[in-house]
């Protein structure tokens, strides 16, 4: 499926449906530190989350030091915000939840 590049009203709604994540400066990404308990819980975070952005054709931005994983999701094909930025934001949410 293809997304169109969100307007800035559009990208304000969507944050408020997801949980704590915040718009870059320049707008054209949205960042979240998650922390875990350890690093196993990180890296299997990481493993999920890699494997579900490998079925959506969509992939993060992060990295990861030690219980710490931060991200950061843009869409490169448009140079800024998609459904699929929104979509892959939830599905990170969720995958944590399972794990903290
Ligand atoms: C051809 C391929 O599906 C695209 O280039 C995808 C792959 N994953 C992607 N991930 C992200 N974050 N942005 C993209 O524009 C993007 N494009």
């Amino acid at each position: 499926m293809r997304y169109e590049r969100l307007a800035p009203e559009a990208v304000a709604g969507a944050l408020r449906e997801v949980d704590g994540w915040s718009l870059s400066e320049d707008k054209t990404a949205i960042t979240k530190e998650f922390s875990f308990d350890d690093f196993a819980q990180a890296f299997s975070f990481m493993t999920e989350c890699a494997i579900m952005a490998e079925k959506m054709g969509h992939h993060p931005e992060w990295s990861n030091v030690y219980r710490r994983v931060d991200v950061r999701l843009t869409t490169h094909d448009v140079g800024g915000l998609t459904g699929h930025d929104l979509k892959l934001a939830a599905a990170m949410d969720q995958a944590a939840a399972r794990r903290i």
